[in-house]
């Protein structure tokens, strides 16, 4: 297997640039996937790993490598399924591509102003990042063709699918119909082939029907299918939680899981933590109330935020900066920010209701713990890891005694914070807590059965219970 970015291919330029945002050595996804991508066989290539496991520079590396050896408008059409995952990504192109011309991005996404957003295309960019539904709305607009040119020049030559299971399964399944269609309109009657990249944590069967789709068009050439979840042989089962991250749980009355909750937030030690709620009401009543008991206050340096599909997209990434930059410590969000988000900072993830499904877990479990796997790779050395700064309360940060803390409050009742937020020194990188109700158990101990570990009950709070 390659070890290092030079040996599958990239060029002195694009290597300068990773090293300045200091990425030195490749993950495996990226070994095994970028010298496919590359290959003049032009592969279909489906990648499988964990979250954070570096997918995300597993298909833009190939891309922007082929395009500064080659330059072409349209060359690039990658889709994601949120507004934020998309502004991310086209994010990373615009860092990678700092010290180049050669390569123009464009981000088509709801939330922007349509007209003005349509008119980008007149700068003819090489890749173009999207929404499904915002870039439909410009495909089908009838003005479109006019805007853009020739037919011809629409004619990616590389469509990824990023979090391609949930592409084709939370209501994008017609979109993505209708963009294939166009795509196909586009090069009808010509030999044009286009290369088709699908990455994602979780594998479904959702996703086969995705590669059906796909094939249809395609030379008959199988894609290459590189799995490098624990189970390879078996394509069904999702595997793709973290072993460096502690997974708990604790079983607390539906009435009060908010006095919980705020236990969590003064008892536990995090640098960020994240909140998922079951919807948006949820999310924002949640948030409300955090403001409420003074969590913004500069004492406790907190500063929650709140993001959901309610907002409006400035406020939608405003929230997401604050986030981002560290002037708020805690995120109070929905599913929406379940896939892709890469917050390294977070070590903290609680999951306010037990997730529906296995799948919804490993995913929002992964915005933590968002290491690339280089394990398994010979000579290269170990990244360093962000050095943890040892608790103030002196603990360890695993399966300790009961923490005998109790609320601190002033005279006058309000909460007060803790002498300071620090990272407890552990084996692991990052930890989640679900809450569990009695209703709940039967579909904790299928997430369980699922990611093949059993959850530890949270002995730290002064509630929690065993089941
Ligand atoms: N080779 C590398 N060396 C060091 N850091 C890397 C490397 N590749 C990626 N990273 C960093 O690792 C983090 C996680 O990468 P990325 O977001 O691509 O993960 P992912 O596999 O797409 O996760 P998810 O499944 O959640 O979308 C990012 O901060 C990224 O910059």
């Amino acid at each position: 297997m390659s070890d290092s970015f030079s040996s599958l291919g990239l060029s002195n330029w694009l290597l300068k640039a990773l090293k300045t945002l200091g990425i030195q050595n490749p993950s495996r996804i990226q070994c095994e996937t970028i010298p496919l991508i590359l290959s003049s066989r032009r592969l279909d290539v489906f990648g499988c790993s964990r979250t954070g496991s570096g997918k995300t520079l597993a298909f833009l590396l190939p891309i922007i490598e082929l395009l500064v050896r080659d330059p072409r408008p349209y060359f690039a059409l990658i889709l994601s399924p949120t507004r934020e995952l998309a502004h991310q990504i086209n994010q990373m192109i615009v860092a990678l591509t700092a010290s180049t011309h050669a390569v123009k991005s464009l981000l088509v996404i709801g939330g922007e102003d349509h007209e003005e957003a349509q008119g980008l295309w007149f700068g003819k960019p090489n890749v173009v990042v999207a929404t499904p539904g915002r870039l439909v709305d410009h495909f089908y607009n009838r003005n479109f063709l006019d805007v853009c040119g020739h037919k011809a020049s629409l004619r990616f030559d590389c469509l990824v699918l990023d979090e391609a299971d949930q592409l084709i399964s939370s209501g994008f399944a017609q979109q993505i119909k209708d963009i294939l269609t166009f795509l196909d309109d586009m090069s009808a009657n010509t030999n044009h082939r286009r290369q088709t990249l699908l990455f994602s944590a979780t594998l479904t069967t959702a996703l086969e029907e995705l590669q059906k789709l796909i094939a249809k068009k395609a030379s008959g050439e199988q894609p290459v299918v590189v799995n490098l979840l624990p189970t390879i042989d078996d394509v069904k089962r999702e595997l793709a939680t973290n072993e460096d991250l502690d997974q708990r749980y604790v079983l607390c009355p539906e009435s009060v899981k908010f006095v919980y909750l705020i236990e969590c937030i003064l008892d536990l030690s995090f640098r960020q933590l994240i909140i998922f709620c079951a919807t948006k009401k949820e999310a924002k009543l949640i948030h409300k109330v955090l403001i409420s008991l003074g969590l913004d206050r500069s004492d406790f340096n907190l500063n929650p935020v709140i993001l959901n599909a309610d907002m409006k997209q400035n406020l939608r990434f405003a929230a997401l900066e604050k986030f981002r930059s560290l002037k708020s410590k805690i995120l109070v969000t929905t599913d929406l920010a379940n896939r892709g988000l890469d917050l390294p900072q977070v070590d903290l993830i609680i999951n306010y209701n037990c997730p529906k499904s296995a799948t919804v877990y490993v995913h929002r479990v992964g915005r933590t713990c968002r290491k690339p796997d280089f394990k398994t790779l010979p000579k290269v050395p170990q990244i360093s890891e962000t050095p943890v700064e040892e608790a103030d309360d002196g603990t360890d940060g695993t399966d300790g005694p009961k923490s005998n803390k109790k609320f601190k409050r002033d005279s006058s009742n309000h909460l007060k914070p803790k002498k300071s937020q620090t990272v407890l020194s552990s084996k692991y990188l990052g930890k989640s807590i679900t809450f569990v109700t009695q209703y709940d158990i039967e579909l904790l101990k299928s997430i369980e059965n699922f990611i093949e570990t059993k959850m530890k009950a949270e002995v730290k709070l002064l509630f929690s219970q065993n089941l």
